[in-house]
């Protein structure tokens, strides 16, 4: 393999272990970069951020070999210039390591098996030597502090120790490089987070933190401003497939960054206030199942309620139970339709009732790629498009066309696969799916994940615009600042139990951290049962 020798161009070519020049990428006729420019140094941590759909994940996937870019693009791995496209293999063998978003593990395999699936390559004459891999592995782990038993599954761990696995196994890749086994090596991380809670995106980011210590670089794709302060040394911003600046994170405010990444300033959105409805449009009674132990609210007409809580606290369960996607007990009653047992509910039942939900792993639960957008925008309403000829062809494309226009999404294209457009305008079409519906209690999980600043903001408005024409949302996230911009009741959970409820003025982004650490201080100013009704 041609490997940059140790001694060389890692060490002479000043601190650049990467540089990526006027690196140009089409999908057909479209231009998605348009000759962007980055470099890395030694032991950085660089942010890459930019609009949904603004080309980040396509310049990783041409560092990783997936794209092709056009002649006249340049990478530089530690000083040499490589064919492009890259080859995979050999990037990874030179010191590039991926993490993707899904992590990409097997979840009834073993950690070991997670592991070694990456390791397919070593010579192994005598076969895989059980006992010794396992040592290694766990020698890894506690040389980050961690504690994770080689031989359990994947299902059996935590969300951040799944991210940890994924992270460790691309780590140890990186140090069976060349590049690795002096101290280098690049990681790369795109969107590793969201679906972790705040306590434990400040795990990983220790964790990121002492890998870069060791030598090693990070570029890091995220949406989520307050990780990119907290973590990055400077941050590219990508805008339109060009890359729009570049600074260093010390030297600039949350509010410049917000400002580059959309192009201009933009404010955040301000929902009008509502009065409360006295209706209640849904009673849950006893709700349980998973690691939720029973929960019991009433929801009215027009209200936005949010449930929260550390991970594993039983809050995620409530969007799943209620739609009848999870198996549980417990009573939902809708207005004055005969209640529904939960452990007799369907998906079928709870949209006949006129419930929706937007599920937090979209690709897999809530459409599907391999169909255009026009398909999976209008699968719901296919009744309504019904003539006496059959389906109505022309309504089709026109209300796909109205959604791409209400929820602003990009490309505005009916025909194209939805696996093509980037993951926050797939999540705009779901949306705007569901809002056409006007359902009469909207269950969201994590609902603006993977979406850019300004495209929430969006998100918002149309949720908001939703509420007021009577739809209620129930929205289960760990995002506190969503939560506190959205909600106007907020329940958290611990153990499986609501243990606090945040309305008023208590109702801010630190008010719902504090309650989610279970400070008791919180909890006895804002007792649960007086704001629970
Ligand atoms: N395989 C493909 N075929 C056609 N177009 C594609 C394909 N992959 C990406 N694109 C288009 O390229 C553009 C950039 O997408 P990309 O996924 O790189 O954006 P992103 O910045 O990573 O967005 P997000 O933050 O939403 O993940 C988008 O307009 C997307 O629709």
């Amino acid at each position: 393999m041609n490997v940059a020798p140790l001694t060389s161009p890692v060490s002479q070519h000043e601190a650049d272990v990467l540089r990526m020049a006027d690196v140009r990428m089409k999908f057909g006729p479209v231009e998605v970069l348009k000759g962007v420019s980055i470099h890395l140094k030694r032991a950085e941590i660089l942010g890459l951020l930019g609009q949904n759909g603004s080309g980040k994940s396509t310049l990783i996937k041409v560092l990783a070999g997936f794209n092709s870019p056009e002649p006249g693009s340049k990478v530089t791995l530690w000083g040499e210039t490589l064919p492009l496209p890259l080859d995979p293999a050999r990037i990874r063998g030179m010191g590039v390591s991926f993490v993707h978003q899904h992590l990409a593990l097997i979840p009834s395999l073993s950690v070991a098996d997670n592991m070694l699936v990456a390791d397919d390559a070593r010579p192994r004459p005598f076969g895989i030597r059980w006992r010794q891999e396992r040592a290694a592995m766990r020698k890894l782990f506690e040389e980050f502090g961690l504690q994770i038993e080689p031989s359990d599954t994947v299902e059996q761990l935590s969300p951040v120790e799944r991210a940890y696995v994924a992270i460790l196994r691309a780590l140890a890749e990186l140090r069976r490089s060349e590049a690795g086994r002096s101290g280098e090596g690049i990681l790369v991380l795109d969107e590793p987070t969201p679906f972790l809670s705040a306590e434990d995106v400040d795990k990983l980011f220790t964790l990121l933190r002492q890998i870069k210590k060791t030598g090693a670089s990070v570029i890091i794709v995220t949406h989520d401003i307050d990780e990119v302060l907290a973590i990055t040394d400077r941050v590219a911003i990508m805008r339109d497939g060009r890359v729009g600046a570049v600074m260093t994170t010390a030297e600039t405010s949350r509010q410049k960054v917000l400002d580059t990444i959309v192009g201009r300033a933009i404010a955040p959105y301000e929902r009008a206030p509502r009065t409360a409805s006295e209706d209640v449009v849904a009673r849950i009674e006893g709700l349980s199942g998973g690691r939720l132990a029973g929960f019991d609210a009433s929801l009215h007409r027009s209200e936005v309620v949010g449930v929260t809580g550390l991970i594993g606290s039983g809050f995620a369960e409530v969007p799943y139970l209620l739609f009848g996607a999870m198996a549980g007990q417990g009573r939902l009653s809708l207005g004055d339709q005969t209640p529904v047992e939960i452990k007799r509910h369907s998906p079928d039942r709870a949209i006949r009732a006129g419930l929706g939900l937007i599920p937090g792993d979209r690709m897999h639960q809530s459409c599907i790629g391999g169909l255009t957008v026009e398909e999976n925008a209008t699968f719901l309403g296919l009744g309504r498009m019904r003539g006496r000829l059959g389906l109505r062809r022309t309504a089709l494309t026109e209300s796909t066309a109205d959604l791409i226009r209400t929820y602003d999404v990009r490309p505005a294209r009916t025909e194209v696969n939805l696996s093509t457009l980037s993951g926050g305008n797939q999540q705009k079409v779901i949306m705007g799916k569901w809002l056409a519906e006007a359902p009469k209690l909207l269950l969201l999980d994590e609902p603006t994940q993977g979406v850019d600043y300004g495209a929430r903001q969006q998100i918002f408005a149309a949720l908001d615009q939703a509420v007021g024409q009577g739809t209620t949302i129930l929205c289960a996230s760990t995002d506190y600042e969503q939560l506190a911009q959205m909600c106007d009741r907020v329940f958290v959970f611990h153990r499986g139990q609501a243990v606090a409820c945040l309305s008023g003025a208590a109702l801010t982004r630190e008010g719902i951290a504090r309650a989610c650490f279970h400070d008791p201080g919180v909890a006895n100013t804002n007792p649960l049962k007086e704001a629970a009704q």
